[in-house]
């Protein structure tokens, strides 16, 4: 298309594609990013191009295989007060210190952890004709399927779709889940809201808390499971599987399978999160950042698009659904003369308001400090 007038150009209507169009075409086709796979894409569409420089941000930050998130082992945590001590030292300090870490030994089977990806393999590579009857960006469904839930405000789409399930506190009825993966969502979910709770018994000992503070709170009440699907990308170089982003949730717990991409800023560098088999990786988002007054950290991580894959992931993120009257702040408990409150009290619809309009890349809790 050519230059027609300067309004057209000051409006950014005029450039070599028609980006709204474009969206829309792909929207409707409800068949995500693996429909264009299906069709045979070998270029990846403008439209996913990364303009915001995600690639090539913090020049500094060229991955590095000199650092490795921690990784925490389990074993004998519920039989034995010295292991589970050391654990507990050992999660405040990549609490503290990394926002992200790894837990071998959860207490769940690698078995129901393999059917979980493979689970999550079988809904977006079924039929697409199935897969377009989940298609929705209704967020008041409980099971929907979509690709890039912020398409239409985002300045590039992203390489991935997405099927949300809310599995907490008022799930589906097992028929509205898709049935390749029924199953092994209901069997999972049990097994990772299990592991939630003693995480989150463990981390309110971190923090010098009663065991069950954060239970009490209701972190563990709510959770909403994303299964990823990642498919292989024709020019990696061009696109992202997911920009650069903190997380909207006290917690989020992630099943990744042997592909890789993850990465985790820390000390301005972005750290590769090695995919361990039978292991799960556990970050702290942005309402634990609030609730332990910046104790803990939420940090920025992101997802390279790859060659190689279809890669599945499956996140878990612990965060109330539903009930946005509810109001969060930094613990009483916490707080001293020496640990004022950094941040005042808010509903999580204001944060989840704000943590929407505010773009790509830029932490939401900012807005909140006093
Ligand atoms: O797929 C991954 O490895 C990460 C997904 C993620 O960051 C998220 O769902 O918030
Ligand atoms: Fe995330």
């Amino acid at each position: 298309m050519v230059a027609t007038s300067t309004e057209e150009l000051e409006q950014g209507s005029v450039s070599s594609y028609d980006r709204i169009s474009e969206l829309k075409a792909f929207d409707e086709s409800k068949a995500g990013v693996q429909g264009l796979v299906e069709k045979g894409v070998t270029k990846v569409p403008r439209m996913f191009y990364c303009e915001h420089s995600n690639l090539s941000d913090d020049s500094t930050s060229e991955p590095t295989s000199n650092f490795s998130i921690p990784t925490i082992d389990f074993t004998g945590i519920h039989d034995h007060p010295i292991l589970r001590d050391d654990v507990v030292g050992k999660l405040r300090y990549a609490c503290e210190k990394w926002g992200f870490f790894q837990v071998i030994n959860p207490g769940i089977s690698s078995n129901v952890l393999d059917e979980m990806i493979k689970g999550t393999g079988r809904f977006h590579q079924q039929n697409a004709k199935v897969r377009k009857e989940y298609y929705s960006r209704d967020p008041s469904r409980k099971v929907a399927y979509v690709s890039n839930y912020s398409l239409y405000h985002e300045s590039s789409a992203y390489w991935r779709d997405t099927l949300g399930c809310v599995m907490a506190s008022h799930p589906p009825e097992a028929e509205e889940l898709p049935e390749v993966c029924r199953d092994i969502v209901v069997e999972y979910s049990k097994k990772v809201k299990a592991f939630a709770s003693t995480l989150f018994e463990l981390l309110s000992e971190a923090l010098g808390l009663n065991r069950l503070h954060l239970e009490k709170m209701g972190c563990a009440e709510g959770f909403l499971l994303l299964c990823h699907y990642y498919p292989a990308c024709p020019e990696p170089e061009l696109t992202m599987g997911n920009s650069k982003h903190t997380d909207n949730d006290f917690i989020t717990i992630l099943l990744q399978d042997e592909i890789g991409g993850l990465q985790v800023l820390h000390d301005k560098q972005w750290v590769d999160v090695t995919p361990i088999h039978g292991a799960l990786v556990v970050n702290i988002g942005d309402l634990l950042q609030l609730l332990t007054n910046d104790k803990f950290i939420s940090v920025h991580h992101r997802v390279l698009s790859n060659q190689a894959g279809p890669r599945k992931s499956v996140a878990s993120l612990f965060r109330t659904v539903g009930d946005e009257s509810l109001v969060y702040g930094p613990i009483n408990e916490l707080l001293s003369e020496e640990n004022p409150p950094l941040y005042r009290n808010i509903s999580l619809k204001e944060y989840l308001t704000c943590y929407y309009a505010k773009g790509v890349g830029t932490s939401a809790l900012s807005h909140f400090k006093l």
